[in-house]
C-alpha cells in the first residue's frame, strides 16, 4: 500500500536558488542579484553559464519528485545542490528545517550519510568486490563493523531482489542489477531522502520500465522521498507523484503528470506533452462538465439513471463504461452526489485536445 503524501511535509526546501559558473561568477551573481540578469545577458556581459536560474521546489515527505528536460537543462546541476556537491551561486536550501550552507563539515558528511542518498547513472561499483561489499561499501566508510554492515547490506540486496548474487563480482552482473547494487548501497544507509540522477538511462526499455516499476514499488513502500533526474518524459511521468520541467536552467512549470500534460504552462511545455497518451492520465474530474450546468443543457436526460464512477476514473475506464451504457455519458459520483457528467463527445475531445474543451462539449 502506498503511503500518503502529506502536503505541509517539506523535506527539502529549495529557494529562488541560483547557479553561476565561471571565473567572473561572484560579479554576474551581484549583477542578478541587483539587476535581474537573464541567462543569456549573463553569458554576454560576463562570460559566465547559468546552471540553475531561480529555481525554487519543495520535496514532501513520502513523495517522489521528478526534475525532467533536456541535456544541459540544469537537472544535474540542481540536485547537486541538495547535499552541497557544489555550492549555490544565491538562494537557499534547507533539509529537514536545517539550511545546508550553515552546516559544518562534520554535519554534512552526517547529513549525506543518513539524511540524503544519491544514486548515479554508472554507480561505479568496485569490481574487485563482491557484490556484497560493494552494497556495504558505504556502511564501511562510516566504521560500521563487518558483521553489522553485511547484515543491513543483505536486507538491502533482498529488498531490491539481488540475494542469490551477493557473493557474485559486479562485472558478472547484467547493467540492470548493476543499477540495483547501486540502489541497494543507498538503501543501506537508510536515509530519507533518495537523489536518482538518470539511473536507468542506460538501460534496454524492457529493463527500465521493470526498474522503473520496482523502484516506484520500493520507495512507496519504505515510506522513502525521492528526487528522480531523467530527461524521458515518459519516465518522469511513470515514476513522478510531480514533475518539474525545467529549460535553460529554469524550471517552466512544476506539476503532476495530469496537471501538466492538460494544463501546460507554455508553448515549450505544450510541444513536449503533445506526443503523451492522455488515456491513463486524464481523470474524470478534468473532463466532465458539472452537474447543474450539464442538467440545464439536457433537461430531458435522467443524471440519476446514468452508470456511475469516481472522479479519479481514468480515460480508458470512461471508454470502458460509455460503451457499457446506451446513453454516451457516465455520471461521476462523489460522496454519494453525482457532481457531474461525462459525455462520449466531452471524452474525445479529453483524448484529443483540453479538458476545457472537453467540459464545453459535454
Ligand atoms: N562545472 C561546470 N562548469 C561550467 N559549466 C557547467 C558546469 N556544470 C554544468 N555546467 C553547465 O550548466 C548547464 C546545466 O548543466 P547540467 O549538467 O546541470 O544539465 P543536465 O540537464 O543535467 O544535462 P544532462 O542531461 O546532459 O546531464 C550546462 O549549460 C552546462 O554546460
Amino acid at each position: 500500500m502506498e503511503k500518503k503524501i502529506n502536503d505541509n511535509d517539506v523535506l527539502l526546501d529549495c529557494r529562488n536558488v541560483w547557479k553561476i559558473f565561471g571565473a567572473r561568477a561572484p560579479a554576474a551573481v551581484k549583477a542578478v542579484s541587483e539587476r535581474g540578469l537573464s541567462k543569456k545577458q549573463v553569458l554576454q556581459d560576463f562570460d559566465c553559464v547559468v546552471g540553475v536560474a531561480d529555481a525554487s521546489l519543495q520535496l514532501r515527505r513520502g513523495e517522489i519528485f521528478c526534475v525532467m528536460g533536456l541535456s544541459g537543462s540544469g537537472k544535474s546541476t540542481l540536485v547537486r545542490l541538495f547535499n552541497r556537491l557544489i555550492e549555490p551561486s544565491l538562494g537557499t536550501i534547507t533539509v529537514k528545517g536545517r539550511e545546508i550552507s550553515a552546516l559544518k563539515p562534520a554535519e554534512l558528511r552526517e547529513m549525506r550519510a543518513n539524511t540524503i542518498g544519491m544514486v548515479f547513472q554508472s554507480v561505479a561499483l568496485l569490481p574487485y568486490r563482491t557484490v556484497l561489499e560493494n552494497a556495504a561499501f558505504g556502511l564501511e566508510v562510516r566504521g560500521i563493523a563487518r558483521e553489522q554492515r553485511n547484515e543491513i547490506a543483505l536486507a538491502a540486496l533482498g529488498k531490491v531482489g539481488l540475494s542469490d548474487w551477493t557473493a557474485r563480482y559486479p562485472s558478472e552482473l547484467s547493467g540492470g542489477m548493476q543499477q540495483r547494487v547501486g540502489l541497494a548501497r543507498a538503501l543501506a544507509a537508510d536515509p530519507e531522502i533518495i537523489l536518482m540522477d538518470e539511473p536507468f538511462s542506460a538501460l534496454d526499455p524492457l529493463i527500465r520500465r521493470q526498474l522503473q516499476d520496482e523502484f516506484r514499488q520500493l520507495t512507496k513502500s519504505l515510506g522513502k522521498s525521492s528526487v528522480f533526474i531523467t530527461h524521458d518524459l515518459d519516465e518522469a511521468i511513470r515514476i513522478g507523484d510531480r514533475i518539474a520541467i525545467m529549460k535553460d536552467g529554469v524550471i517552466v512549470q512544476v506539476g503532476t503528470a495530469e496537471e501538466i500534460v492538460t494544463r501546460p504552462a507554455d508553448d515549450y511545455v505544450a510541444d513536449f506533452v503533445a506526443g503523451i497518451s492522455r488515456i491513463h492520465l486524464v481523470k474524470a474530474h478534468s473532463v466532465m462538465k458539472p452537474v447543474a450546468e450539464f442538467r440545464a443543457a439536457h433537461p430531458n436526460c435522467d443524471v440519476d439513471a446514468l452508470l456511475r464512477t469516481t472522479p479519479d476514473a481514468d480515460i480508458g475506464e470512461l471508454i470502458d463504461l460509455t460503451m457499457q451504457s446506451d446513453r454516451d455519458a457516465v455520471a461521476v459520483v462523489h460522496d454519494g452526489k453525482v457532481v457531474g457528467v461525462v459525455t462520449a463527445r466531452g471524452l474525445l475531445r479529453g483524448v484529443a485536445g483540453s479538458p476545457a474543451e472537453a467540459r464545453a462539449a459535454a
